[in-house]
This record gives structure tokens, C-alpha cells and sequence, in this order.
């Protein structure tokens, strides 16, 4: 315990009275264990299967009631699964751990109750915040869009456009990496890229100055995005495939994305473990979706090039927890050995952030990529057509 970061009004707790895990408690200040995991990998996968039930099932049974007990059985079973996969993930070098699932603990103190922070239930960065906060949100929108609805809603849904042919057209007509542009209005990094932000009226130049797909960024609170830019240039006659940018940590986001337009969706393997890549591109593929999978560092490159079924890899030249930009980490990482198994596997490696000249664009093209994704560059010129024009060193729109 470091010390009360917040001093809050009183209210309820999550965790119901009487909920006790003293045994587990124990375990929870115990450093990572990277021995023998074949049992921890049939939990996992069991609690894997359990999920994807939730994913195909069409209409789930009403819940049984749930008395006390069972509940805090449930409760210790939740937090079990969340630990082996936090242990799982750490033999896998991901750094960014889930959100306690109840949360900082609470001291009461008269009528009001302090937090304490401490380090295992502080963010260590930013990425981490985003994703407990990710974590926070996809409670509630999981509670008003439950799975089934959603599946419902898909029925009508048109079908997706393909992202992976765009992008590949585009560098054949070019010449040049295919474009994929950002429609990105504020950063953790940079603040806010542009005041009068018309998500409609960008992406339309973007079209207009020749961009192979749009990213539209959804989380709200870190980048001031939203699912209804999504689909209010999904629904303004766009013919580009889009992205959905968004911090995915669970299925129901992929369901989400498609029914409000995307075509593509992002896949953070700083974040998401070797399974849970597995799981969401098999998802991805019922849904139609094409999945972006990206990566920052030769660790991180070299799981996902271990994985079958990837067709998309995108090398983020931001490094997510400290924010430093370096467009060298995409040569970096396509050295021989690992272009040689790209090539075999016909994947895409799209180059991220950082890009801003024709020199930049040059650069990656050489070290190996054929598409890049691009936002702040862009979003900020008062003419974003112009702006596509200005980083290629060429007009791309013919
Ligand atoms: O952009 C950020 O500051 C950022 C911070 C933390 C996590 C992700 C972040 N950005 C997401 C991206 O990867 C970029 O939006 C995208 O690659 C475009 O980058 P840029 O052209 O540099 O705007």
C-alpha cells in the first residue's frame, strides 16, 4: 500500500459483505510462476470454450438463482481464470495486466471511504489504464447490448467489405503503400490533433485523396472517438472498408464492431495473449471481419508470426507505454529471417504512427511494408485530401 489516492462519498461496494479470499489473497502478491503449464492451459482453454459457448450459443437458458455461496464460489472462480491468464500472459512477455475484477479495495473511515492505491491495483501506464477501462465500460455495454441481441442485429447487417483487397489494389494501381488513413481527433500523446472535428466530412476527403480504408477510432474517453462516427461514415455512402480502432480485450467487441459497420478490427498483441488471438481471429472470420494484428516489439513480432490464419501485421512504431515514436522499430523488426516467413505466409505488414513525410513513407516501403496507417499526419492538415498528397509526394487519388 502507497498511500489514499481518492477520497470518495460513500457508496456501495461491488463486492458483496461476507465475500472472503483468504487463501487467494496470498497468492495475489505472488510474482509471476513460468513452470509446467499444461494444466493452467486446460483452465485456460476451458475458460475459452466457456466464452466461445457464449459466442455461439443463439438464445442462452435464463441463469439459475444464485444464492450467496455460489455467488462467492463464482466470484473465487472468476478471479482464478483471471490469475492463470495473467500468469499465461507473462510467460509470454505481455506486460499489460486486466483490471482486479473488484477493483481497488475500499477503507471506510466515518461516512466516507478511501481507495488505496497500491501496486497491484494501480495502471503501471497508459495502455494498462485504457484497457482497465476498457474493461469498466465493457461491463455496462454488455449489460444494455447483451451478446444474443447483438447476434440479431448482425442478421440484417450488409456484408463487409473486403479491407485486405483494398489495401493490396491500392499498392498495385500506386506503386506505393496502400493507405490506410486515421480518423482520429484527440491522443493521450498529442491531445487534441484538430478542433473542428467533422468525422464525416475527414473521412470523405480521405477518399477523396485516394486513402485504400479508413480507421475510425471508438474509445472515447482516451481518444474522443466513438461507435457512432463508425457508423455515421459507414452510413454517409463511404465506400472504403473500415477499421474499428478500438482496445479489444473480449469477443463481444468484434460482435459490436460489426454491427456498427466495421469491416476490420484491431487485435493489440501487447495486450492479447497467443490464445486469445487464436480464439478472436477464428470470430473474426465467422463475422467476416479481417483482423489487424499488431505488434511493437521483436517479442511480440515473433509470437504472432507463430500463429496461423494472420494475414494483417502491423508494426507500431509508438511504443504504447512510454509514448516515444521511432520509425526505425518498423526496419528493426523485418530483418531477414522474419521477412522470409512473411513472404511464405503472404501477410501484409502495415506500418503505424509516426509518419509524416514522403521520406517516412519511403523508408518503411524499403524496410518492407505495403500498407501504412496514418492519423496524426493527416487529421490535422486543413485539407486532409491535400494531405494525402503532401506525404506521398504525389497525387494517389488516380
Ligand atoms: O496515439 C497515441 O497517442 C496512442 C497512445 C496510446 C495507445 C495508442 C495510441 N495510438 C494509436 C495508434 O496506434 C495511432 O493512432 C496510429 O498508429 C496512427 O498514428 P499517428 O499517425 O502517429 O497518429
Amino acid at each position: 500500500m502507497e498511500g489514499v489516492i481518492a477520497l470518495m462519498r460513500s457508496v456501495p461496494v461491488s463486492t458483496k459483505p461476507g465475500v472472503v479470499l483468504p487463501r487467494i489473497s496470498a497468492r495475489r502478491s505472488s510474482p509471476y510462476i513460468s513452470t509446467n503449464f499444461s494444466k493452467r492451459d486446460v483452465c485456460l482453454i476451458r475458460a475459452q470454450q466457456l466464452d466461445s459457448r457464449e459466442a455461439s450459443a443463439t438464445v442462452p437458458p435464463p441463469p439459475p438463482p444464485v444464492s450467496d455461496s455460489q455467488d462467492n464460489a463464482l466470484k473465487l472462480k472468476e478471479w482464478e481464470v483471471g490469475r492463470l491468464k495473467e500468469e499465461v500472459a507473462a510467460t509470454q512477455g505481455i506486460t499489460i495486466r486486466r483490471r482486479p475484477p473488484t477493483g481497488p479495495p475500499m477503507h471506510y473511515v466515518g461516512p466516507f471511504e478511501f481507495r488505496i492505491q497500491s501496486e497491484g491495483n494501480t495502471p503501471r501506464n497508459i495502455l494498462e489504464e485504457i484497457v482497465w477501462h476498457k474493461d469498466v465500460e465493457l461491463a455496462q455495454w454488455k449489460e444494455k447490448k447483451p451478446l444474443v441481441s447483438l447476434k440479431k442485429a448482425l442478421g440484417a447487417a450488409p456484408p463487409t467489405r473486403d479491407f485486405i483487397g483494398a489495401l493490396r489494389a491500392a499498392q498495385q494501381r500506386t506503386g506505393l503503400p496502400g493507405l490506410i488513413a486515421e480518423v482520429k481527433k484527440a491522443s493521450p500523446s498529442r491531445g487534441v490533433l484538430r478542433e473542428d472535428f467533422d468525422p464525416v466530412e475527414i473521412a470523405k476527403a480521405y477518399e477523396k485523396g485516394g486513402a485504400a480504408c479508413l480507421s475510425v477510432l471508438t474509445d472515447e474517453k482516451f481518444f474522443q472517438g466513438s461507435y457512432e462516427n463508425l457508423a455515421a461514415i459507414r452510413n454517409a455512402g463511404i465506400k472504403c472498408p473500415l477499421l474499428c480502432k478500438e482496445f479489444i480485450v473480449e469477443a463481444w467487441q468484434l460482435f459490436y464492431a460489426r454491427t456498427k459497420g466495421a469491416d476490420a478490427v484491431l487485435l493489440i498483441a501487447a495486450v492479447l495473449t497467443d490464445l486469445d488471438i487464436k480464439y478472436m481471429i477464428k470470430i473474426c472470420k465467422i463475422l467476416g471481419l479481417a483482423a489487424l494484428v499488431e505488434v511493437h516489439n521483436e517479442r511480440e513480432m515473433d509470437r504472432v508470426l507463430g500463429i496461423d490464419g494472420i494475414k494483417l501485421l502491423g508494426i507500431n512504431n509508438r511504443n504504447l507505454e512510454t509514448f516515444t515514436v521511432d520509425i526505425s522499430n518498423t526496419r528493426n523488426l523485418l530483418d531477414a529471417r522474419r521477412t522470409e516467413i512473411i513472404r511464405e505466409k503472404g501477410i501484409i505488414v502495415v506500418g503505424e504512427s509516426g509518419l509524416f513525410t514522403p521520406a517516412d513513407i519511403a523508408y518503411v516501403q524499403e524496410a518492407g511494408v505495403e500498407a501504412v496507417l496514418v492519423g496524426e499526419s493527416l487529421v490535422k492538415q486543413p485539407d486532409p485530401a491535400l494531405g494525402i498528397a503532401n506525404l506521398f509526394g504525389k497525387d494517389i487519388s488516380v
